[in-house]
């Protein structure tokens, strides 16, 4: 019996341009997100000249902004920062469902990695215990998702040919 392919991305192969973009609100926390993302990059041997770091006002801004970062820069991957808290209205489900929907879209309709680091929880403690403390720095586990999905995709090659099958079908390559 054959063995099963398997392919996972590695981290000795993260060459590559990647682009951190940072929705400021709640700066106190997102600060730390950042920290942890450019730390993972280098500590992995990203040239902090193939990193850029684009901050917007807040998560509702980061899709917009990655956008653009995408057809302007057109990175390996993006990481995409912010801390969305809930507050005492139903904003919190818009900007934070909004956010999300549209990052994912993008990752597919460009075929880039966008990695997720966009804290969505209830309160600042929640908020605090993600960006560097008990649990953990969402900033740091999102640029090791992107370095690990820019080795995979690379493993997995291109593909090349295969947009307009999903444009036919009305989906996303
Ligand atoms: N409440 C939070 C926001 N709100 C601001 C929006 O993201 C946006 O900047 C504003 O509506 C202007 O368009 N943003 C966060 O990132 N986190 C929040 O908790
Ligand atoms: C995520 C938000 O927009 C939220 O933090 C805003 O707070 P509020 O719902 O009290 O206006």
């Amino acid at each position: 019996m054959q063995p099963i392919a398997q392919l996972e991305g590695r981290f000795n192969e993260i060459d590559g341009r990647y682009v951190i973009v940072v929705g400021r609100f709640n700066h106190h926390v997102v600060d730390s997100l950042v920290e942890g993302a450019v730390d993972a990059l280098v500590r992995h041997g990203v040239d902090d000249a193939n990193i850029d770091i684009l901050h917007v006002p807040g998560a509702w801004e980061l899709p917009l902004a990655v956008k653009r970062a995408l057809t302007r820069i057109q990175p390996d991957a993006i990481i995409a920062l912010g801390a969305v808290i809930r507050g005492g209205t139903p904003h919190f489900e818009h900007v934070a469902g909004q956010c999300n929907a549209a990052l994912n879209r993008l990752q597919l309709d460009f075929d880039t990695p966008i990695a997720n680091g966009v804290l969505t929880v209830n309160s600042i403690e929640q908020a605090i215990e993600r960006a560097g403390t008990k649990a953990g720095n969402k900033g740091f586990e999102a640029a090791m998702a992107a370095m690990e999905m820019v080795s995979l995709l690379r493993q997995l090659g291109g593909n090349e040919g295969f947009e307009d099958d999903a444009a036919d079908h009305g989906g996303v390559a």
